[in-house]
């Protein structure tokens, strides 16, 4: 066993760690991220449904569409402590109070530079503002947490006394703030453990220096008992500590749980759509690679036991295991993903197919279940009859609303057109190729959807890869056009083919 510092506590024993999410406001800083009323009411309630401790809503000082916004999440009647991001003057708390949440981040300046540079005041003028500010917060009911802004880049004794201050004026807790995301893991603990002393601490730590999550939980070995943090890590800069990874962390690491971690992963994609902001592939929980092997000697492993190459089931955070094939592909992953489509091979046939899927994505491809299925049949000699195809499709996009009419035709029968609108151009043809497949379509789940430029400028060609599945079985398929809504119908139709089209779903023209 590793020794531990005298000045730190063993995780192991925490009985109780809580989260507060900030993915609503300092989420929300990161550059050109904006969320409407309604995605922010939709996370909102997937965080609490995930049972978050503290959903930081929003803003007040922001201005009257952010107080509406916070207003909302305050009604939503969740179980978690609704709360406002207020600075520190009274107008703030008192626009806070009118959206009736139950409770304020009151941010007060720490360091020098924000004391005397930004703010403009005294060391001694901002102690007394902090504790009129929480004395008058206090005084409406509110839940008040002081946080220190900078307080990493502070002097450690004006943080203390600072902090210290706020508890005694009646703050419920107070937070370390390592505001750039500067400090070392010794630092965090040197600042945590004084103001654990003073009171219940939370820590709020950016990724700058890629330290976020060690920062806390060298915060809560020193301390604190609150973590403050964004789902995906999406926030100001480099961005805040992932909650997730959090989360994760101490529910592998040390048997604490906080959160339902089993919803975090659609959670983090209903952020990852209301911000823009995609999930990086090798993001730890929620990146697409996370629980992804290709390589022969992990597939391998992992076809004999699960658990060789993950440190927990991918269950776990509500993922699923998944084989992919490339220029690291062993025989036996070919084998596997070939069984996982029913389809037989022999000993020949299997070389010839493992071959070319090493030569493929020796081309830097990656190489899906289209691309496995067509050289499968390549070497197999066994063709697949194409059922459903696309014949037609026209989109209008523009100033009006979006509409996409397709016509597809089922073995080799031409079906009327069908119209559809949607949110742009690609939303309203996939409408319309769901309506023109009669709920079949819709049957088939759409489980990812992504777009790659692979060359430059507005005559791009780009490749769209769908992932569709229905029960257990799912098809992955890449197609590449200039023309992207072009791309995603092929793409889904193809899927649709592959995954297998049912005799009676199919509608019959009057
Ligand atoms: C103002 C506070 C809480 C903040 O977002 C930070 O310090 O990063």
């Amino acid at each position: 066993m590793f020794g531990r510092h005298p000045d730190t506590r063993a995780l192991s024993e925490l009985s109780k760690v809580q989260l507060l999410d900030t993915t609503l406001r300092d989420g929300e800083q990161a550059p050109g991220v904006s969320m409407s009323a309604d995605e922010k009411a939709h996370i909102a309630r997937g965080l609490d449904d995930a049972g978050i401790d503290v959903i930081e809503a929003g803003s007040a000082p922001t201005g009257q569409q952010e107080r509406e916004t916070i207003a909302r999440v305050a009604d939503l009647d969740l179980d978690a402590t609704v709360t406002s991001f207020t600075r520190g003057v009274k107008r703030d708390i008192d626009q806070a109070m009118g959206c009736g949440v139950d409770g304020i981040n009151l941010v007060v300046p720490a360091s020098d530079r924000h004391v005397r540079e930004k703010v403009a005041t005294s060391w001694a003028e901002n102690r007394q503002q902090t504790v009129e500010l929480v004395e008058y917060a206090t005084d409406h009911d509110l839940w008040v947490e002081v946080i220190g802004e900078d307080g990493s880049r502070a002097d450690p004794d004006y943080l203390e006394d600072l902090l210290g201050a706020a508890i005694d004026a009646g703050a419920d807790r107070i937070c370390y703030a390592d505001t750039v995301g500067h400090a070392t893991p010794d630092r965090t603990l040197a600042y945590v453990s004084r103001l654990a002393e003073l009171g219940p601490v939370s820590t709020h730590t950016h990724d700058d220096l890629g330290l976020a999550v060690t920062n806390v939980l060298v915060s809560l070995a020193a301390g604190a008992d609150m973590v403050h943090g964004t789902i995906g890590g999406i926030g100001e800069r480099a961005g805040n500590v992932a909650l997730e990874e959090v989360a994760i962390a101490l529910a592998h690491g040390y048997g604490i749980e906080t959160m339902a971690l089993e919803q975090v992963y659609e959670l983090a994609q209903t952020v990852a759509a209301a911000t823009g902001i995609d999930l990086p592939p090798n993001k730890a929980v929620v990146g697409e690679n996370a629980f992804t092997h290709e390589s022969g000697i992990h597939t391998d492993g992992t076809l004999k036991d699960d658990a060789m190459y993950e440190p927990y089931p991918p269950e776990t955070v509500g993922r699923q295991r998944r084989l992919a094939l490339g220029k690291h592909a062993g025989r036996s992953g070919v084998r596997a993903a070939l069984e996982e489509h029913d389809v037989e091979v022999d000993d020949d046939e299997l070389e010839a197919v493992f071959q070319r899927v090493k030569q493929l994505g020796e081309r830097d491809k990656r190489v899906t279940d289209a691309d496995l299925l067509a050289i499968a049949e390549e070497a197999t000699g066994e063709t697949h009859e194409r059922r459903v195809e696309l014949v037609e499709l026209t989109t209008v996009a523009g100033v009006g609303t979006p509409t996409a009419t397709v016509v597809i035709s089922v073995d080799g029968d031409e079906r009327d057109p069908v119209s559809a609108t949607g949110t742009g151009p690609v939303d309203a043809a996939i409408s319309a190729v769901e309506e023109a497949l009669a709920g079949h379509a819709a049957a088939a789940a759409l489980d990812s959807y992504h777009v790659d430029a692979i060359t430059g400028g507005t005559d791009a060609v780009v490749t769209v890869e769908v992932t569709m599945s229905r029960g257990d079985r799912s098809v992955t398929v890449a197609q590449s056009d200039s023309d992207i809504t072009r791309a995603s119908v092929e793409a889904m139709l193809y899927a649709i083919d592959r995954l297998g089209v049912p005799d009676d779903a199919v509608p019959a023209d009057d």
